[in-house]
């Protein structure tokens, strides 16, 4: 089995005014090469901690990851050649033109003019862009059109690994699916691994192969959708996912009894 990613007990914690958050208790998770793998868990259960280590953003206080077999704080370089990032704000000059981004971007990644550009002409046919529309300023765009291009743009770079954090947060539902359709074609297309965050548990369930549900920075449970909703299937009659997020996010726990069951 070729794992993309391993991470082994990542530790994270912040200064937040006087207050220590332990952002992130001992992350341990393996995505294997090709799956979409959902991170999910309620507002700072420290998804984006745990994403912006992988991407080599921030320093875990203890713990590794390893991408394809390279470690993100001491192969960062060979990472970020294998990895690329898209969060739910979508970063571009704005008042640059959509063609002038996508140059920019390639031009960082090393990718020729010539290539470049029957990348740009490519990625406009995927996402539904009019080819005119590309010397537009991408303020004019809509928010779902401004992520189609970012994600379309991540995976020109040809990533091996690809994070996308929260992808459709703020999306309304036709661009929200289209979204969902391009990260599954692109998927397909590229054979990429994706790591993704969500809030929205349907999508979770549409495009994950494998979730794991974090709390409190800790992962409270893995597994095939399939096989989590089967897990609360005598409590609840026909679970939905997001009855599966309620039953285990809803978990209070004594955090010495965790601690204690956790190291034994
Ligand atoms: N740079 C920082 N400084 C201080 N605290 C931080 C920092 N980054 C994250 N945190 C804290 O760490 C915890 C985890 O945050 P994180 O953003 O990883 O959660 P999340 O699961 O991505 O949340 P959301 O779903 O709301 O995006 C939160 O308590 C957050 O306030």
């Amino acid at each position: 089995m070729n794992y993309a990613l391993i991470s082994e007990n990542i530790k994270k914690q912040f200064k937040k005014s006087k207050r220590i958050v332990h952002a992130l208790k001992g992350i341990n998770l393996q995505i294997r090469e090709g799956e979409i793998y959902g991170l999910l868990g309620p507002n700072g259960s420290g998804k984006s901690t745990f994403i912006r280590i992988a991407s080599t953003l921030l320093i875990p206080d203890t713990g590794s990851i390893k991408i394809f077999g390279y470690d993100v704080v001491k192969e960062a370089t060979k990472v970020q050649r294998l990895i690329n990032r898209v969060s739910a704000e979508a970063s571009f000059f704005k008042k640059l033109s959509a063609m002038e981004n996508l140059l920019f971007a390639a031009g960082i990644h090393g990718i020729s003019k010539k290539e470049a550009l029957e990348k740009i002409y490519d990625i406009s046919e995927k996402v539904g862009l009019d080819r005119k529309r590309l010397n537009d300023p991408l303020e004019d765009f809509s928010r779902g059109m401004q992520q189609k291009v970012a994600i379309a743009r991540a995976f020109m770079t040809e990533p091996r690994l690809m994070l996308l954090d929260e992808p459709t947060t703020g999306l309304d539902p036709r661009a929200k699916r289209e979204v969902q359709s391009l990260i599954l074609q692109m998927r397909e297309n590229m054979g990429a691994t994706i790591l993704l965050t969500t809030h929205d548990m349907e999508e979770a369930e549409r495009l994950c192969d494998y979730v794991a549900i974090i709390h409190r920075g800790r992962i409270i449970i893995k597994g095939r959708t399939s096989e989590l909703k089967t897990m609360i299937a005598h409590k609840v009659t026909n679970p939905t996912f997001e009855d599966v997020f309620m039953e285990f996010t809803g978990i209070s726990f004594d955090e010495a009894e965790y601690e204690e069951a956790e190291s034994a």
